[in-house]
């Protein structure tokens, strides 16, 4: 079953709508520059009225270790996405001092795919998931950009679980779920009305598409 993240949300309503509809996954956006940052006092306000099934992901990008672990514990994060040009040794060090926040969270480090990806790097980073999203010299991610899902295709030998990203829409995530077979899909900016406002039919026709796909479409 592809598991869905929804990224980018800054607001409750859009949170438990995205929960109902049958996210299972929600990224907080704490990169400053983002245009979907959120404070992590009202990521953590979102986060406690989640159902428990959905797990609360923030996103970093070049962010100070320390100021992780804080936004962590602050906002009661359960994963940590470095969507940054974070190296392998900053994924290590961080993955050392998780054992400061007493519970386990997950490591997820994207990748961004353009003309100097290869597979290969993959394995210098120890992260339990790596997320694949398109390059862009505009911005670090949520640009609506897709990039080639044979390479992510080739690539998902290299990974113990793998996040597509990178432009989904409703109408095309069936043929790259078809394609890739990736564990998640991670979408944003296809499903505003505005950066940082999802719009609720496009939620829910990418639920739809993703279930479709998989043969059990189901009622939402
Ligand atoms: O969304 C942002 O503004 C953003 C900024 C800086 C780093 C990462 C960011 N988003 C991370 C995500 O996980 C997005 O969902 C991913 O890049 C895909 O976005 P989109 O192509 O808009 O679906």
């Amino acid at each position: 079953m592809v598991r869905i993240k929804i990224c980018g949300i800054t607001n409750i309503d859009d949170a438990l709508a995205a929960a109902r509809i049958g996210a299972d996954a929600i990224g907080f956006n704490f990169y400053p520059k983002s245009p979907r940052y959120i404070e992590p006092e009202e990521a953590q306000r979102i986060a406690q009225a989640l159902p428990d099934r959905v797990l609360r992901v923030g996103v970093f990008v070049n962010e100070d270790i320390a100021r992780v672990w804080e936004i962590v514990s602050e906002a009661r994060l359960q994963a940590v996405q470095l969507h940054g040009d974070e190296t392998p040794e900053y994924c290590a060090a961080l993955r050392v001092n998780s054992s400061d926040s007493g519970r386990p969270v997950k490591l997820i480090k994207a990748l961004r795919v353009g003309d100097g990806f290869h597979p290969d790097q993959i394995a210098h980073y120890r992260a339990d998931a790596i997320l694949l999203d398109a390059a862009s010299p505009e911005a670090y991610g949520g640009t609506g950009r897709s990039f080639d899902w044979d390479v992510a295709r080739r690539a998902k030998r290299f990974v113990r679980e793998l996040f597509l990203a990178g432009g989904l829409t409703p109408a095309s995530v069936g043929r790259a779920i078809a394609q890739v077979q990736p564990d998640w899909v991670d979408v944003c900016s296809s499903l505003e009305s505005a950066p940082g406002k999802k719009d609720r039919q496009a939620l829910e026709a990418f639920v739809r598409a993703v279930r479709m796909v998989e043969g059990r479409e189901r009622l939402i």
